[in-house]
């Protein structure tokens, strides 16, 4: 789809009206409500919110979905007041996204920031019972989500943290003043601006041609396996990280690696995931787990991979006691997906 947006561009002296796709439009939208205080307050007359009571999402539960329900303006002023809070506090909310209609998408966290009086867990159950569902921890909702609420809340919760944890100037240690749109914060003293942060980490599903290494850490749920994952050290290339991470935990040399995909997680804070393939020389496979990360890791054959994707309910064969793989919306599981249908793929000289 796409729209004659009327933008005029110049080029080589003279003038041509470009034909904006509904994405760049959407986009363009976006960016204007992030660097315009005046238009994201008036994006927010008819825009939606979502809620959050200390970072836990509004759920609504229907069979073995969580949806998570808008409100709009008016409705949220109705239930501030309700609340005994002030409607000022709207202006702590957050811009996570925009519909192609250009209805703007924000997120309020309830009690965050709030500098009401309020008594907190007594309000938790009476605001829930007014907004008809529950404040439901993230990670415990989000692989019942549909894809597009998991990314706004995942995104909400990972800017709602960022700023309830970023209060203040590091430098002159004064209150930073948040913009309308949350995408960024000032200290009104020094001018110093803070944008929100994302820490890289890489996932590597390692191969030997023919079997996968798959680990697990002492906190992962019992019976769950995955793809090795570190953070970036300062510095460091994402290849280096890759190498780095595989000889730290496993004792192992990549020889090739290959770039598959990225994903913000947003567990315990917000993180850049980036995924790759990468194979060991066949004969150097002896893994020495480092004890210090993980708790165990293994070769696994393609069989026993592939039918643990084919069985893979979390619920079922944790009391199985059988292996089981991160779920569909982790980049894990789609390292893994990928690797099972195509395993011979040719990745790069690290
Ligand atoms: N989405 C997915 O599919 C998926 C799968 C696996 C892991 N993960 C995520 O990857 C992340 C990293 O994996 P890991 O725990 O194996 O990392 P890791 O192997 O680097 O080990 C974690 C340790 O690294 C150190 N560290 C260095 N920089 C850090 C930083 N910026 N933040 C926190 N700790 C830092 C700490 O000592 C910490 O204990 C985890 O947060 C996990 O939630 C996501
Ligand atoms: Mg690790």
């Amino acid at each position: 789809m796409s729209l004659y947006c009327g933008i005029a561009c110049r080029r080589k002296s003279f003038w041509c009206f470009r034909l904006l796709s509904t994405y760049v439009t959407k986009t363009r939208y976006l960016f204007e409500l992030k660097e315009d205080d005046d238009a994201c307050k008036k994006a927010q007359q008819t825009g939606a919110f979502y809620l959050f009571h200390s970072l836990a999402p509004l759920l609504q539960k229907s069979g073995h979905q969580y949806q998570a329900p808008r409100h709009s303006l008016l409705e949220l002023e109705r239930l501030l007041a309700k609340f005994g809070q002030d409607t000022q506090r709207i202006e702590d909310s957050v811009l996570i996204g925009c519909s192609e209609q250009h209805e703007a998408r924000f997120a309020l966290d309830l009690v965050l920031n709030s500098s009401s009086s309020i008594n907190a867990s007594l309000q938790k159950s009476e605001m829930e019972t007014e907004l008809k569902g529950s404040f439901t921890k993230l990670r415990k909702a989000l692989f019942q989500l549909n894809t597009k609420d998991a990314s706004l809340l995942t995104t909400a919760q990972a800017l709602l943290r960022w700023h309830d944890a970023h209060q203040f100037c590091s430098r002159s240690g004064q209150p930073t003043k948040k913009n309308m749109a949350g995408s960024k914060r000032v200290c009104p003293s020094n001018k110093i601006i803070y944008y929100p942060q994302m820490a890289p980490v890489v996932i590597t599903l390692v191969s030997d041609g023919t079997r996968c290494l798959l680990a697990r850490q002492s906190s992962f749920p019992k019976g769950m396996y995955s793809a090795l994952a570190g953070f970036c050290d300062i510095g460091e290339s994402m290849e280096e990280a890759v190498r780095r991470e595989v000889a730290e935990e496993v004792g192992l040399e990549v020889e090739t690696l290959q770039y598959s995909a990225s994903q913000h997680w947003p567990f315990p804070n917000s993180s850049l995931m980036i995924a790759c393939h990468a194979t060991v020389k066949p004969g150097q496979t002896e893994i020495q787990v480092n004890l210090k990360e993980l708790e165990a890791a293994g070769w696994f054959s393609h069989d026993e991979v592939a039918t643990a994707l084919r069985k893979n309910n979390p619920y079922t064969q944790q009391q199985n006691g059988t292996f089981w793989l991160p779920p569909k919306l982790a980049i894990a599981h789609q390292l893994i997906k990928e690797w099972v249908e195509k395993p011979s793929c040719s990745p790069l000289p690290a």
